[in-house]
């Protein structure tokens, strides 16, 4: 399967051209950033520490989606949406890792989605979304005086917040108490709060150093507290998880999917 990265100097487009070239039955099609980027035409072997490959990296898309079967994205907002609209355009497999992306975005990709298959999901690992089923099983198990609170780490550089996983986690809690997370999110607390609102799902972010992506799921009760907790060590298992997906959704009809369908954890859920 042909499969091309865009980011790809970023810290994950790194990470998914050397998923990628690891991995049997993919092959890199083209590599892509945006105009003006520094990293313009150094090879994207030589990018990963790999033997030079042949294959700069470039400012347009278009060949290069004419050329693939799939296209991992792990940019930012507005770029997912542009590259979007060039994927269904070609037909090809859209795997999304990109957080941050708003309501009014989501709309966008599901137009999107009528033409082509798009796998999306706040967090590409096997251990994530086990642990967001797991959430989902808990919240339900355990009676309302069990208090909800979402906790995550990530290193400096995160632009966005909370993370796309600290929401998917959130969303799993929700959807297990029977709650919305639009109306029960408690995404800020300064000054004097007043006691925490029955049902809320609370969150809390912290930002600092290198930190890879740490997450965990409180449940707070009375004289009792349970915790369920991810620890993702390296960058190289959510680029495992995209390269799966996009092996994944070749050959799907167009729609709408998550990690779950790929990893097949959306019945247990
Ligand atoms: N779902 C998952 O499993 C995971 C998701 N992520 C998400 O992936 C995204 C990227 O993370 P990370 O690799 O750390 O970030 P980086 O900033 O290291 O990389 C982002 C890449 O996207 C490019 N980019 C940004 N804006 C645009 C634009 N408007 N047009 C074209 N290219 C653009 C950047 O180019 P430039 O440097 O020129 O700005 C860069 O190459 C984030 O949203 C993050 O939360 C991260 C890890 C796992
Ligand atoms: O920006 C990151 O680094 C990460 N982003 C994703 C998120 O927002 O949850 C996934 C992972 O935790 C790393």
């Amino acid at each position: 399967m042909r499969i091309a990265v865009v980011g790809a100097s970023g810290r994950m487009g790194k990470a998914l051209i050397a998923a990628i070239l690891d991995t049997d039955g993919a092959t890199l099609s083209g590599a892509i950033e945006r105009e003006g980027a520094a990293a313009l035409g150094q090879d994207a072997g030589s990018l990963v520490g790999q033997p030079s490959m042949g294959i700069a990296l470039t400012d347009d898309p278009l060949p290069v989606f004419a050329a693939s079967d799939a296209v991992l994205d792990f940019t930012a907002p507005e770029a997912t949406l542009h590259y979007a609209e060039l994927a269904a355009q070609a037909r090809i497999v859209h795997v999304i890792g990109t957080t941050g992306m708003s309501e009014d975005d989501d709309q966008k990709l599901n137009a999107a989605a009528r033409h082509a298959a798009i796998i999306k999901s706040g967090n590409m690992s096997l251990g994530v979304n086990l642990l967001a089923v797991l959430v989902k099983q808990a919240a339900k198990a355990l009676s309302a005086d069990f208090d909800i609170e979402v906790l995550e780490m990530h290193h400096k550089a995160k632009v966005d917040a909370p993370s796309g996983t600290a929401l998917l986690l959130g969303e799993s809690a929700a959807d297990g108490r029977g709650l919305n997370l639009q109306e029960d999110g408690v995404f800020t607390r300064h000054g004097i709060t007043g006691p925490r609102p029955e049902g809320a799902i609370g969150f809390a972010t912290m930002r600092g150093g290198s930190v890879v992506g740490d997450h965990s799921v409180l449940f707070a009760g009375p004289a009792e507290r349970i915790t369920l907790s991810h620890h993702a060590e390296d960058r190289s298992l959510f680029a495992r998880g995209a390269v799966k997906a996009a092996l994944w959704g070749y050959g799907k009809k167009p729609g709408r999917y998550t990690m779950q369908d790929v990893l097949g954890l959306a019945d247990s859920n």
